[in-house]
């Protein structure tokens, strides 16, 4: 399958940073689909109406995404099929003539606003902070406001006429990179051409629990290069120690095929009675 026939869902509107990276790893040649949330591009692609999702994973000032590893504690939300990193420098924009002492309240996703916090106490402390679903979502709000600002990037002032920059480059560190996960529906789903080939692969996602064992029992069982280990609480526990893990696995130089290495890695924690799953291999 090629060009226009592949269908690949982002976080929406148009403008988002979602979007960006999608058309980064997609370009033109494919069709694209808007979500409202990180949860329905999951959604879209577990249910096939999408070939692709991408979901933003972890930022380098404000870390791990929470809606994303929330939805990959749940059971067939797609497998993770590749990775896009992304240069983020966020803007201020006020509908054009709103100026920065009218402004009451700011809107922008939840990790938008947490990369800006020191800019946001610094200028507007007294505004209140308002979470939407995305920072496109947010300029598109405040289009017909005249006191809410948006944080988003620079195109948005470009996609929604009536909307101008008041600030530029206004999160906590100059250097800020957002990393995305490429989704498909299954670990065989065709991926357009562009794609690394299968078989190239070097990373993976396992998502790791155990009743009885601690975290370091299970790692010692799994015993496989760990890059990035991350933990939310598992949905169906009662109390505070019952945990999920997200482990992103880095090959080493052992010669046999990756999928193999990872396979039987999950199997030696099932051996010792954990639970291990592969949500992405890439
Ligand atoms: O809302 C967006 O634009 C997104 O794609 C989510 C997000 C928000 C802030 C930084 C990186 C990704």
């Amino acid at each position: 399958m090629g060009g226009r026939d592949f269908r690949v869902a982002f976080l929406g509107p148009l403008g988002t940073y979602s979007h960006q990276a999608a058309y980064d790893k997609f370009g033109t040649a494919v069709e694209y689909h808007e979500s409202r949330t990180i949860a329905e591009v999951f959604d879209a692609v577990a249910s096939n109406i999408v070939h692709a999702g991408v979901v933003p994973q972890e930022n380098s000032i404000f870390g791990g995404v929470i809606e994303t590893y929330d939805k990959l504690r749940q059971p067939n939300v797609g497998f993770v099929r590749g990775d896009v990193v992304l240069e983020v420098q966020h803007c201020l924009l006020v509908r054009r003539g709103v100026k920065a002492e009218d402004i009451t309240c700011i809107k922008s996703h939840e990790q938008a606003l947490g990369q800006c916090r020191g800019f946001l106490a610094q200028n507007f402390s007294s505004a209140s902070l308002e979470k939407v679903a995305s920072t496109a979502a947010a300029a598109q709000a405040v289009l017909t406001s005249n006191d809410c600002a948006a944080i988003c990037s620079r195109l948005c002032a470009t996609i929604f006429d009536g909307l101008e920059i008041l600030f530029e480059g206004i999160q906590d560190r100059s250097c800020n990179f957002t990393r995305f996960f490429i989704l498909s529906p299954t670990q065989q789903s065709e991926l357009p051409p562009s794609s690394s080939p299968i078989g190239s692969e070097t990373r993976s996602l396992v998502r790791l629990s155990s009743k009885e064992m601690c975290i370091s029992q299970v790692l010692a069982a799994l015993n496989m290069l760990v890059s990035r280990l991350d933990r939310r609480p598992q949905l169906e526990s009662s109390g505070l120690s019952q945990d999920v893990y997200f482990a992103e696995l880095t090959k080493g130089d052992s010669d046999s095929p990756w999928i193999l290495e990872v396979s039987q890695a999950l199997q030696r924690v099932r051996a010792s009675g954990g639970k291990a799953e592969m949500l992405g291999i890439w």
